[in-house]
């Protein structure tokens, strides 16, 4: 494996009830709080009562911003920096999922700065501070609840860029499994392929000896494939979505990530097309990493058919090594179409007119991924694969 540095400073408080535990998490900071969230949900399943009710215990003056989108877009981080500057927030809560917690990370960097924040979440920039901020998480699915990793779309330029500023975790996030029952079906969905993505991109390396990283991708890989299906048939299972909820935290908490560089090229695939058309991200890699598989697979076959054998169980004996990795692919592919997963761009009606302008933005910083790397003709060839 390759040499490393692991922190990760964020409080995880995990468990149904743990949201009592907010107003004690307040203490250290000042008395101005800014809450951040999206569309209403968590007004309509109570969460917002209960947060509410937590910062009047704690004594905090509440300021708020509602209706971040998902894909939370710039004009709204803009807002957030607003209110913050105007009446001197001095910490910011974010409750809801991973866009309502990307959105206020980008909040307390452009709090803290003179110019537009757009110039730091484009890497013109790299963060000069932040303030500080904590997360109620409502949706199992990207991780940022536990690292200093955010996503943001300028609506205006269709760019959708993530960036990261090493010092900016949250300082706590409160998870409770219950909180994440009203997430829909489809969501709940979404939320499973982009954990279930995350800790491939990580699996997927060239990094020499890291049997300890690999066994860490498939155990949890392999417990997603035998929980998402009991989910998928109970929304209110507490013990699926408490399992769910936990992976996807350490898919994305930099645990599975030590000392060795992941692949991570169907994400900048797929923000290119959500960047354009504005669909779900875990929507949009369901059908874009198996593609992202078959394209690369003769750059890594052994770890591809190890993902075959290791976490969906096909036996090896009498086959090639491709064909057992092929198997891999199809069975990773049919599982998430066994869950209600889209599996073609034509399930959201996008065709092949802007391919071209997807593929330069996913090339606007060079050449990229780590099993191959891949140029503008290896892009439009995945794009072309998914239609
Ligand atoms: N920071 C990271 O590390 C990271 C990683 C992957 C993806 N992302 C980004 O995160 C965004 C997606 O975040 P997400 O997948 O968490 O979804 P989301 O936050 O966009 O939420 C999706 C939808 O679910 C609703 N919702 C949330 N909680 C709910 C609940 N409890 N009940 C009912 N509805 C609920 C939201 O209002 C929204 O309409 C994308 O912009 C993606 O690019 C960030």
């Amino acid at each position: 494996m390759e040499t490393f540095v692991h922190m990760n400073p964020t409080k995880l408080i995990f468990g149904q009830g743990t949201l009592m535990k907010l107003k004690d998490e307040l203490k250290p900071f000042g008395r101005k709080v800014l809450l951040v969230y999206g569309g209403g949900s968590i007004k309509r399943n109570g969460v917002y009562d209960g947060v509410k009710e937590q910062l009047t215990l704690a004594g905090r003056e509440v300021f708020e911003l509602g209706g971040v989108e998902p894909n939370p877009r710039l004009s709204t981080v803009h807002k957030g920096v607003d209110i913050c500057k105007r009446e001197g927030i001095d910490f910011v809560l974010a409750v809801g999922g991973g866009s309502v917690i990307d959105c206020a990370k980008a909040i307390v960097v452009g709090a803290v700065y003179d110019g537009d924040v757009w110039d730091i979440i484009s890497k013109k920039l790299y963060a000069p501070g932040a303030l500080p901020y904590g997360a109620v998480l409502t949706l199992a699915a990207t991780g940022s609840e536990m690292n200093a990793a955010s996503v943001i779309t300028n609506w205006e330029t269709k760019e959708k860029n993530g960036w990261y500023a090493h010092f900016n975790h949250p300082q706590f996030s409160i998870l409770d499994p219950a909180f994440t029952y009203t997430v829909p079906l489809d969501q709940t969905i979404n939320g499973i392929v982009d954990i279930m993505t995350h800790i491939l991109e990580q699996y997927f390396h060239h990094t020499p000896n890291a049997p300890v990283q690999d066994a860490f991708c498939e155990a949890l890989l392999r417990t997603v494939v035998r929980t998402a299906p009991k989910l998928a048939a109970n929304l209110e299972d507490y013990d699926s979505r408490e399992t769910i909820l936990y992976a996807g935290t350490m898919a994305l908490n930099g645990t599975l990530a030590m000392g060795t560089p992941g692949d991570w090229a169907s994400h900048n695939i797929e923000h290119a097309v959500s960047a354009v058309y504005d669909i779900a991200h875990g929507a949009g890699l369901a059908v874009l990493y198996p593609c992202w598989m078959e394209h690369v697979l003769d750059d890594g076959v052994a770890k591809f058919k190890q993902l075959a054998v290791e976490v969906f169980g096909v036996d090896p004996s009498g086959k090639e090594d491709r064909e057992t990795a092929l198997a891999g692919i199809r069975a990773l592919r049919e599982f998430w179409t066994s869950i209600g997963a889209p599996s073609r761009l034509k399930d959201f009606g996008i065709g092949d007119e802007r391919f071209e302008e997807m593929a330069d933005k996913a090339m606007a910083r060079g050449p990229f991924g780590t099993i191959k790397t891949l140029g503008r003709e290896d892009v439009l060839a995945i794009y072309r694969l998914a239609v």
